[in-house]
């Protein structure tokens, strides 16, 4: 058996013959699509929200804001709501402004969010499942003229109030999803590893879908709270604060706002506030610039001594996802003691990077926790498992039975492995609608929906044609391989190369390295085929292998935490770099806002 590390840290682990997922690490999430290639989405609207009103609201473990206070600020009267999470070390606070946008407004952004065509499904850096998430306002810089108009006043409003009550603050992107069944159901636990302070807009009216934000004070699920944002609220939170979505039923849009500390941070991409936590041994930016160093991103040079040095230090305070980290880049025995410590906390990614190193009767054991967190990669493992009777009988509606999990959750490839299990009884109709519907996220669904359709009558060169007129990369490069290689068409090279070309252009890592390999090869030979483009195939090739590199593996982290000192460092910060803000801070009620 063959697993691949679907996640992906960019290694394309492979295990033959041994049964077990590949490792994964833990990073925080970053404005993937703003990295690396991207690819354009189609208007989805058609398959918008039909649930309003159907969903049945059971009891969700919710999150309660413990302090209610009148607030005022320059063009904004209300209500603002405040509380604590408690995980390793002080506690995180949270703040909601409840109607911070007005009624009609959201509506106004809900409408159009709706009908946007501007969803993006480049891989996300947390999941590497499509995203469908656009940037309107990115490095600072708004780019999409509604969204300013109706969001533009609001930024600034909360800019400034960051600055008075912080001392810094400086909008860098504004970011819009949205969680449609048939596309994405979530994000796993994660810090916004970039953002100094993010601030999340309720767009979605809260009969339209159930769960939603959460806040996770620990490791395990059981700790997993999700907060209710009606439309126009306003959700408040520092680095600090680990959260994730699941959207159980329905349809939900957000609006996301980061700001970094300045304007200078914004421009470079930088993250200064992690370095002077990190001296005072903070926990959070100890993961964080583990991170960074691990993966050369955020303005640091890639030093994996480094790496494991923060790692190391933010795990020694019981850190879990800095544990798993540190498990990756180290030796046994300590590797796998840092390991079980992550995993018996109850951390789901080490739970399934545990299950990858031990027999088989005990993988079975970690990858069913993980897989009951909701995780959707172990559910689809431990559906591999049942499949393959891995430490346990061959079960093949146990198998279903976890792959529709999965795949309910929004993993793509269980929706192909559901297919593989139609194909495989003959029912090539339903094979087909389920490698469709996989085909959205999981590029290997293309060659078994060309399957399924050959079977059902058509010819497999047809099909990839039509899919490539539709701008999918995979039908592009393989088209572009027919064509180079001679394969059911006469040979074309030029032909080839362009639709190679369009492939990598969209993120193909295959069709750019195959490019690659092309001009190495032939020393040049295609450089016509390749003109008037920006982005040349060897640039291209790396380009693409970084994104995999910085975003792959990305599976998310499960703590929420609070630094340590960290009034202090404001305090600190507040005096040294802004004397007048410092002084509207005290004006300003300091104790209310961190
Ligand atoms: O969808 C949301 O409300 C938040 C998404 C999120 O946490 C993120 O994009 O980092
Ligand atoms: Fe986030």
């Amino acid at each position: 058996m063959c697993w691949r590390d679907r996640a992906g840290d960019g290694l394309e682990h492979e295990s033959h013959g041994k049964v077990g997922p590949a490792l994964l690490r833990s990073w925080g999430a970053s404005p993937s699509s703003l990295a690396g290639a991207r690819r354009r989405g189609g208007s989805r609207s058609g398959r918008r929200a039909s649930a309003r009103g159907a969903v049945l609201l059971a009891a969700l473990p919710m999150f309660r804001f413990q302090r209610r206070r009148d607030l005022q600020l320059r063009s904004w009267q209300g209500v603002e709501d405040r509380s604590e999470v408690q995980g390793l070390g002080k506690p995180s606070r949270v703040y909601c402004l409840r109607s911070f946008l007005p009624k009609e407004q959201v509506a106004e952004l809900r409408e159009y969010l709706r009908s946007s065509e501007d969803y993006e499904i480049s891989s996300d850096s947390v999941d590497e499942a499509p995203t469908f998430e656009f940037y309107p306002c990115a490095r600072g810089r708004w780019r999409d003229s509604v969204l300013e108009r109706l969001l533009g006043p609001a930024a600034e409003e909360l800019q400034q109030l960051l600055k008075q009550r912080l001392g810094a603050g400086a909008l860098s992107e504004v970011l819009v999803r949205r969680y449609l069944p048939s596309e994405r159901r979530g994000h796993g636990l994660h810090y916004d590893g970039h953002a100094f302070v993010t601030a999340v807009l309720g767009v979605s009216e809260v009969e339209d879908f159930r769960g939603g934000l959460f806040l996770q004070s620990e490791a395990h699920l059981s700790s997993r709270r999700y907060v209710e944002l009606k439309p126009g609220d306003l959700l408040v939170h520092s680095f600090d604060l680990q959260h994730g979505v699941e959207v159980l039923e329905g349809c939900r849009y957000s609006l996301i706002f980061w700001f970094k500390d300045s304007e200078e941070s914004v421009l470079a991409s930088t993250t200064p506030w992690y370095d002077e936590l990190a001296e005072a041994e903070d926990v959070h930016a100890l993961y964080n610039l583990g991170v960074q160093h691990e993966l050369g991103v955020s303005g640091k040079e890639q030093d994996l001594d480094l790496a494991r040095q923060f790692y190391r230090r933010s795990a020694e305070q019981g850190h879990p996802f800095a544990q798993n980290n540190l498990a990756l880049l180290c030796e046994e025995p300590e590797a796998g003691q840092w390991l079980r410590r992550a995993a018996a906390q109850g951390h789901a990614t080490a739970q399934m990077n545990l299950a990858a190193q031990v027999p088989e009767a005990e993988a079975v054991v970690w990858m069913r926790r993980a897989a009951e967190q909701l995780d959707p990669k172990a559910a689809y493992c431990l559906g591999e498992m049942y499949q393959r009777g891995y430490g346990m009988a061959p079960d093949l509606s146990e198998a279903r039975r976890w792959y529709r999990r999965s795949a309910d959750r929004g993993h793509f490839p269980s929706l192909t492995q559901l297919g593989l299990l139609s194909f495989e009884e003959g029912n090539f109709e339903e094979a087909r609608g389920l490698f469709e519907a996989a085909s959205l996220g999981d590029s290997e669904a293309f060659g078994h929906l060309v399957a399924a359709r050959a079977l059902l009558g058509e010819k497999p060169l047809d099909i990839w044609q039509e899919l490539a007129d539709e701008g999918q990369p995979e039908a592009l490069f393989q088209l572009g391989m027919s064509y180079l290689n001679g394969e059911g068409v006469s040979v074309d090279e030029e032909k080839a190369f362009r639709l190679l070309q369009t492939a990598a252009e969209l993120g193909h890592g295959d069709a750019a390295e195959c490019l690659w390999h092309l001009e190495e090869e032939d020393d040049g030979e295609y450089a016509p085929a390749l003109d008037g483009t920006s982005v040349g195939p060897r640039e291209m090739h790396e380009e693409t292998t970084i994104h995999h590199e910085s975003t792959g593996g990305c599976h998310t982290n499960k703590m929420i935490g609070q630094s340590k000192n960290r009034q202090d460092w404001w305090e600190r910060k507040c005096k040294d770099k802004n004397k007048d803000d410092c002084k509207a801070k005290k004006e300003c009620d300091w104790s209310g806002w961190w």
